[in-house]
């Protein structure tokens, strides 16, 4: 019996980008993917060019050279405004510096993806606030009092748990996460990893995570050097 393989919800290939006033490319990337469901841990030092690939496959940064697939849609044949659209559809992005704005309250802050992205409203069903207080309550902040708590009022890890409940409403296929529990300490960092990779896989989403803290590897499906990715840069 033949069995259906696993979708990649991202696929790379041929990137090469070049940081103006650079000489050696940032990206020189001959092949990547990751299938839905999976959680890739993507680890280099400072400075290798993990968040300037991150910016290519969230199409924030258009690389010129090569192909980017995101839930099998080529992002590279789209100007900005569509790798906008895709990015809202079908991407959650949880940063080193969480990006929440600080005066909506935590549960406002999770909901901004189904303002922005209407798959994303119709995915997170017929009451978008209750999956919003259902992930914030999954992610460890069951406080009703925290939902309504303007971000700014919130202890770091409260945030980034927000940030992480933002990510994943309305249940995109590809979750990318820069360096997200820099700020955190250890058994934090590694409650945050469960959680994260939890529901990222309840979602059957791609977790893509970056880090340079190779103690936090082992609680991922897998592992990968940028550098060695990365083969062709100099
Ligand atoms: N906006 C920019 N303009 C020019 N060069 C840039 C820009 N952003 C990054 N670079 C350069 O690209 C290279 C890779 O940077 P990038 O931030 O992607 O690395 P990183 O591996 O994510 O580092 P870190 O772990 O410190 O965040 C560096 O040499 C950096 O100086």
């Amino acid at each position: 019996m033949s069995q259906t393989a696993p979708q990649p919800a991202i696929s790379a290939s041929g990137l090469r980008f070049v940081w103006p006033g650079q000489a050696a490319p940032t990206l020189d990337i001959p092949a990547f993917s990751l299938d839905a469901g999976q959680s890739l841990f993507l680890y280099g030092p400072s400075g290798c060019g993990k968040s300037t690939f991150l910016a290519a496959l969230a199409g924030v940064l258009d690389p010129g050279a090569g192909r980017i697939e995101i839930a099998g849609i080529d992002l590279s044949s789209l100007g900005g405004a569509k790798r906008d659209r895709v990015r809202a559809d079908h991407i959650g992005m949880i940063f080193q510096v969480f990006n929440l704005v600080p005066w909506l309250g935590a549960r406002d802050n999770v909901l901004l993806p189904c303002r922005y992205s209407a798959r994303r409203k119709a995915s997170a069903g017929p009451d978008p606030k209750a999956s919003a207080d259902r992930l914030l309550a999954e992610l460890g902040l069951d406080d009703p009092a925290l939902a309504t708590a303007p971000a700014r009022t919130l202890s770091v890890g409260q945030q980034q748990r927000v940030a992480a409940a933002r990510a994943l409403i309305g249940a995109p296929e590809v979750i990318l996460a820069d360096e997200p529990t820099s700020a955190l300490d250890e058994a934090a960092k590694v409650r945050f990893i469960t959680l994260l990779r939890a529901e990222a896989e309840s979602a059957g989403a791609a977790l893509l995570f970056v880090s340079h803290d190779r103690s936090l590897e082992p609680h991922f499906d897998a592992s990968l050097d940028f550098e060695a990715l990365n083969g062709g840069a100099a």
